[in-house]
């Protein structure tokens, strides 16, 4: 006997890095929903990535952009959409400063569209929810103290951040002009498999097996936060269900590493796993001209979530690396991928 389809969740981006860890997630763990991807398929996205899931019967993907009104619309209409989950962004912050009207496109504009179509299709009464996955860039850069709260002030620095706080903002405004019901999570850096090789710890992989140049913005001394993405795909499940709509909740792995200490542990461990002479891949790195406006610190307070929702991250950064460089050393065509 066929369940009840208790969900039908839009989830937009879910052929992107994050987006299909949380489709995967999803549409395993709960046979009940619906889940339909829309997804645009710009350079960043790859159905490869959902490969494994694909003919899932509660999965469906539309091809599409956030950005089309009437397409949303004919979603809306047709499947009776009760929940979005919206990942679709723009992610790459030096692409931002070479193009920043593309991110206030899809971040803001198409964040703004598919809150429309909320507001037209959604009864006041009804139970719907809007969780909009952000990034802990919105609050800007911390200095060598200190970590990121939900109530620290939004502070952004780059195109990329810029629109991804102006997203946020909208989704409140909508939450406290029409009622919407909403939560937002801000994350800290990401990493795992089918990450696209422009960011940093992809892209030094495909680099190092290459035997190309690694590229190290500056002095090398920015500390990122990094979080396992099947972690963050899980706090997304638990703030979706458990979190309080009208909530922010902050997720981070506790795991801070200054660019050169992250760099210089790939090199060891690549050159451990390609059998090559240790130092063969340090031999690589080489100190390039900083990235504007580059954020000295990321670091996220994620007592919040772990008080409240009960989650923290269960992958260590040790495990978490190893995962990430196997399965890349096991899909070596993935670093192929052509970036337009
Ligand atoms: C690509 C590259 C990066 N870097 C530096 C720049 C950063 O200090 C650090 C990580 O850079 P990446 O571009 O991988 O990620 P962030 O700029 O921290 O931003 C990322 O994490 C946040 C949370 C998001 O929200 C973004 O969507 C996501 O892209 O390495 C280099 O030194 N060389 C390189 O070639």
């Amino acid at each position: 006997m066929k369940q009840k389809v208790h969900k039908t969740i839009l989830l937009t981006g879910g052929a992107g890095f994050i987006g299909s860890h949380v489709v995967r997630l999803f549409v395993t763990k709960y046979a009940n929903y619906k889940i339909i991807n829309l997804d645009a398929l710009t350079y960043a996205g790859n159905l490869e990535n959902l490969s494994d899931v694909a003919q899932q019967e509660n999965y469906s993907f539309i091809h599409g952009d956030i950005t089309d009104a009437a397409l949303l619309d004919s979603i809306f209409q047709e499947h009776q959409i009760t929940h979005v989950i919206h990942l679709a962004a723009e992610s790459h912050v030096d692409r931002s400063i070479n193009d920043p009207l593309q991110f206030v496109k899809t971040n803001v504009i198409g964040t703004v569209q598919l809150l429309e179509a909320c507001r037209k299709y959604w009864a006041s009464d009804g139970d719907h929810l809007f969780y909009h996955v952000s990034t802990d860039e919105v609050y800007g850069s911390l200095g060598q103290t200190g970590l990121f709260t939900e109530s620290t002030a939004y502070d952004p620095n780059s195109p990329y951040s810029a629109s991804k706080a102006s997203s946020d903002h909208f989704v409140r405004a909508y939450g406290e002009t029409y009622g919407m019901p909403y939560i937002i999570s801000n994350c800290s850096n990401n990493y795992g498999p089918h990450h696209f090789p422009e960011k940093l710890i992809p892209l030094f992989i495909k680099n190092i097996l290459e035997e190309q140049p690694l590229p190290v913005y500056g002095d090398g001394n920015y500390t990122r936060d990094w979080l396992y993405v099947v972690d963050h795909a899980k706090a997304i499940d638990l703030a979706f269900h458990e979190g309080i709509p009208g909530e922010t909740y902050n997720i981070g792995g506790h795991n801070e590493w200054r660019n050169i200490d992250l760099v210089h542990l790939l090199c060891d461990l690549m050159d451990d796993k390609l059998d090559r002479p240790i130092g063969s891949s340090r031999a690589l790195i080489s100190f390039v001209k900083d990235r504007p406006g580059h954020d000295l610190r990321y670091a996220i307070d994620a007592t919040k979530i772990g008080n409240d929702l009960g989650w923290k991250p269960s992958v260590t950064f040790e495990e978490g690396l190893n995962k990430t460089l196997d399965w890349y050393l096991s899909h070596p065509s993935y670093l192929k991928t052509p970036a337009s």
